[in-house]
This record gives C-alpha cells, sequence and structure tokens, in this order.
C-alpha cells in the first residue's frame, strides 16, 4: 500500500494544486488528479509538473478526465459518463502520493455522492487547503464536521494566504484540529519560490502518513 495523503479543500480555488506540488516535492513523492475537470485551460496535472517539478513517473494519469470546468458529477454528464467510486482506486507506488480533490469536499462525483464520499472509502489522511479571506471559519468548520461524520482521519489544517492569528487559534480551538502551516501568497509563483516557502513554513514529516 502506498504512503497516501489527500490534499481536500474548503473549497475550488484555495490553492489545493499549489499546495501539492510544494507537498510533493518537499517529500520527493508523486502527485494523482483522480478527477479532473476542465482540459482546455492546462490541468492540475499539468500545473503540479511544473510548480513542483516533478517528472511525468512521478505524475499519475487521471481516473476521469472530463472536458468542462464545472461540477464533476455535471461535466460527467455532458460526456456521457456515470463515475462511479469503487473505480476510483489509488495507484500503487513506492513514492510518498499526494492525491488532490476536486473543489471542496461535499462537490457531488455523481448525483448520490460527493469527494467526501469517496475518501472515506480510502483509509488516507487529509489535509485540508483553507482560504484566509473572510469566510474561512465557517467554511473550515463545516468541512471538518463533514469530514468526522465519516469517520475520515484529518491531518490537520494549512493555510493558504495571510492567516490572521486570532482566525487559526479560532479554528484550532473549536475544529480541534492542528493547524499544519501557512503557504504565504507568492508573487511570482515560481518552483523556487513554491520549494522555499514550503522549506519555510512546514515540516514535511508532519505529512507523511501511513
Ligand atoms: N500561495 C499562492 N501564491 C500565489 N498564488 C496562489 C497561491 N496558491 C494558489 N494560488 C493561485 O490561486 C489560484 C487557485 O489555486 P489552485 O489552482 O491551487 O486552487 P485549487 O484549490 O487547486 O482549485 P481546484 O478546485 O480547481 O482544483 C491559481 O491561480 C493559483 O496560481
Ligand atoms: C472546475 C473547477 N476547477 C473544479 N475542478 C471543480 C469545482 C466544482 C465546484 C462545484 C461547487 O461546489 O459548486
Ligand atoms: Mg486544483
Amino acid at each position: 500500500m502506498s504512503r497516501c495523503v489527500v490534499v481536500a479543500g474548503t473549497d475550488t480555488g484555495v490553492g489545493k494544486t499549489v499546495f501539492s506540488a510544494g507537498l510533493a516535492d518537499a517529500l520527493g513523492g508523486a502527485y494523482w488528479k483522480p478527477i479532473q475537470s476542465g482540459l482546455v485551460d492546462g490541468t492540475d496535472s499539468e500545473t503540479v509538473a511544473a510548480l513542483g517539478r516533478l517528472k511525468s513517473h512521478r505524475i499519475f494519469p487521471e481516473k476521469w478526465r472530463l472536458r468542462t470546468p464545472i461540477s464533476p458529477h455535471l461535466a460527467a454528464q455532458i460526456d456521457g459518463i456515470v463515475i462511479e467510486l469503487e473505480q476510483v482506486t489509488p495507484p500503487e507506488t513506492s513514492l510518498p502520493l499526494v492525491i488532490e480533490g476536486a473543489g471542496g469536499l461535499l462537490v457531488p462525483l455523481n448525483f448520490r455522492q460527493t469527494f467526501a464520499d469517496l475518501i472515506a472509502t480510502w483509509s488516507h489522511p487529509v489535509v485540508l487547503c483553507s482560504r484566509t479571506s473572510l469566510g474561512t471559519i465557517n467554511h473550515t468548520l463545516l468541512s471538518l464536521e463533514a469530514m468526522r461524520r465519516r469517520s475520515i482521519r484529518v491531518l490537520g489544517v494549512v493555510f493558504i494566504g495571510a492567516v490572521d492569528a486570532g482566525v487559526a487559534r479560532t479554528i484550532s480551538e473549536i475544529g480541534s484540529v492542528s493547524i499544519l502551516g501557512n503557504l504565504p501568497p507568492l508573487d511570482p509563483l515560481t518552483p523556487d519560490a513554491l520549494r522555499k516557502a514550503f522549506a519555510d513554513n512546514f515540516d514535511p514529516s508532519e505529512f507523511r502518513a501511513d
């Protein structure tokens, strides 16, 4: 069984892909995006390969590549596909594997099941990426609740952006969760800047699960 960590988010666009690139690079690991919706503007796998400097053998092909950049269940419908959870199994690898979700935790994969339901079928722990703008306390606590009611193991929360100390403490205390670090806004966002920010702000051993 591979050592896997799932990178989930409180929403789409919170920074899961950027964080995943930094994490896969720091762990010397591999990356897998099981369900990609939207192909025209580049895929998350392509972004991770470039930002994390991962050669092709460290990027596993997506299980589903859906053409339209919308919720996976609707994108699948457009492509004439029904996503079945039992068909989405992490690839075998001797490398630590970073698995990126699609959107937020309750994004539907079909008309009955969500990404959180998929994670719950695996035994792999989750890192929750949270934004730092106003509203993140609510989104983060809701996401933690959704995982706990499915008995998903949560390694902790990472903030993407500049986080307020009071907000981080509130989430940690009310959510009974570890804060694993904060990836600051990077400008420019380059592989070197990401590697340095990751080294400065995270301890990779905290993500070595399983
Ligand atoms: N630390 C950062 N510094 C600068 N820009 C960032 C940072 N993190 C994320 N971004 C930018 O924010 C946008 C959204 O990030 P990203 O694609 O990682 O989100 P996501 O959570 O993976 O979204 P999706 O649900 O589509 O997979 C991208 O344009 C990305 O380059
Ligand atoms: C297309 C986008 N980049 C993501 N991969 C999918 C986001 C789905 C969000 C659905 C929703 O929560 O309303
Ligand atoms: Mg992404």
